[in-house]
This record gives C-alpha cells, structure tokens and sequence, in this order.
C-alpha cells in the first residue's frame, strides 16, 4: 500500500492581512521526489518554513508520516532533514567536525556519532575530503555536507530548499546523482524547491506549482513533456 510521507491540507499563511502561502494542498508519496516549483516570491520559502515548524501556518496543518507538524511539532520533526535557504556550517571546522558536533544533538554514544558520521559522508560522497576545513569546499562540497548533516537522524523525508542555487553544471549533476541515490537507494522522500526547471524534470517523480502563494497545480510530471513549457502555460493561466 502506498503511503504519504508529507500532507499538506488547506495550508495559509497571513502576515499583516495578506496571505503569502493561502489554501495550499497537496500529498508526497513514500519514495517519490517532488518538486516545488514558482516564480520568486511565489511563497515557496514560506511553505518550506511552515513545513520545517519554523513558523506556524495561520489556517490548516501539515502531516509528516501521519505527525501533525502543528499539534505535534517535536514528533513529526524527527522525521525529517533539511536544508532551508543555505546549510549552516563552522567554517574553521572540518567537514567531519561539523558532522560530529551536529550528531551530537541525536543523543548517539561515541562510537555510534563515529559510525553514524561515516555513513553520512560515504553516501555524499565526501570521505575523502572529510578532514580538510570546511571554508576549503567548493559550493557543491558545502551543498553535500548539508544533506549529510540533514542525514544524520535517519529522517524518512529530506526538504531541500534551492540546493542546486549557484552550482556549476558538474556541481548540480552531482547533487542530482546524490539525490537519486537517496531516493533509489536509501528510500528517502524528497521536497526540492527549485527555479532550474530542467533539474526538476531530471530529477522528480511529482510537482507542485504555486504562484502568488496559490496552488496552480500538483500531480505527476510528464517525462515526455517540455516543463518548461508547462509551467509557463501555468503561469498565464
Ligand atoms: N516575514 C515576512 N513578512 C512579510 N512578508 C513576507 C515575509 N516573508 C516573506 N514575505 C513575502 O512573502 C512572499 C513569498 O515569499 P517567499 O520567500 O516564500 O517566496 P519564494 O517563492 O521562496 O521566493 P524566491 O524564489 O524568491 O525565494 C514574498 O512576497 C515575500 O516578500
């Protein structure tokens, strides 16, 4: 049976009288990649920081694996990794330094945070490096070392906001590798808000499209179809 890893229903946010996310709905599947796509100021961030309980919505609820995010924000938060706007890093650290600081927090014993961290920088991709300071990486090295970081209490869904902003195409072709391997490997969930359209139709089993803090569309995505041109036609609709 499939199951939703994510639920949105009905969700607003009003600020000051105007709403910035308003009577959004929509589901992720156990497994699937979705894409959260729309223009600047579309509410995107605004939907990421309500989903992440850092701002609560004015009306509706989100679910992460049945856990309301509203009524039950610890609980349903254990159940996911992310990235929001950039990863947060110590820069005079290694990247395996940050990484232990951070698993720390997930209450692991010495050997377990050990462990734990190689795990997380092995499925990155980043063992190699592990040990070099972290203002040494390059951005896409600092973009992998976020979802590391997201990885380390095991969460069934990874929210990335705007991951692949400012790569290069082999830093954005690698972190759509590493984000498959998630997906095809690991069995992760994944929410990606993205404006690189072309990645999003690479990468994504789903979309979602706002604009003006409105859902102007959400279902499958159509491998055969230009989204690009899709979206557009969403956007003057
Ligand atoms: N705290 C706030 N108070 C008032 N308005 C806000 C606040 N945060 C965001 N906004 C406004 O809400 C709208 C949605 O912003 P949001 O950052 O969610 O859009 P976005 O889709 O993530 O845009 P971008 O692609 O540019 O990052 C914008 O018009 C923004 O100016």
């Amino acid at each position: 049976m499939k199951t939703n890893v994510l639920e949105c229903k009905d969700v607003s946010k009003r600020i000051r009288g105007r709403y910035l996310v308003k009577d959004v709905s929509f589901q992720v599947e156990r497994g699937a990649i979705c894409g959260l796509l729309g223009p600047n100021g579309a509410g995107k961030t605004t939907l990421i920081r309500m989903l992440t309980g850092l701002i609560r919505p004015t009306e509706g609820d989100l679910w992460i694996q049945q856990q309301s995010v509203v009524k039950n924000r610890e609980q349903a938060l254990k159940n996911v990794g992310a990235i929001v706007e950039s990863p947060i890093f110590f820069s005079y650290m290694t990247g395996r330094d940050n990484l232990k600081n951070l698993a720390r927090l997930h209450g692991l014993s010495k050997r377990e945070i050990h462990e734990k961290v190689l795990e997380v920088l092995a499925i990155v991709g980043l063992e190699g490096r592990a040990d070099e300071k972290v203002r040494t990486y390059s951005l896409g090295m600092k973009q992998r070392l976020g979802i590391a970081q997201s990885l380390l209490g095991d969460p069934e869904l990874l929210i990335l906001d705007e991951p692949a902003n400012g790569l290069d195409p082999m830093g954005m072709r690698e972190l759509r590798e590493l984000i498959l391997t998630l997906k095809d490997q690991y069995g992760k969930t994944i929410l990606i808000s993205s404006h690189l359209l072309d990645e999003i139709q690479k990468m994504c089993d789903q979309i979602v499209i706002i604009r003006e803090g409105q859902m102007v569309w959400q279902g499958e995505l159509d491998h055969e179809q230009d989204l690009e041109t899709f979206f557009m036609e969403r956007m003057s609709q």
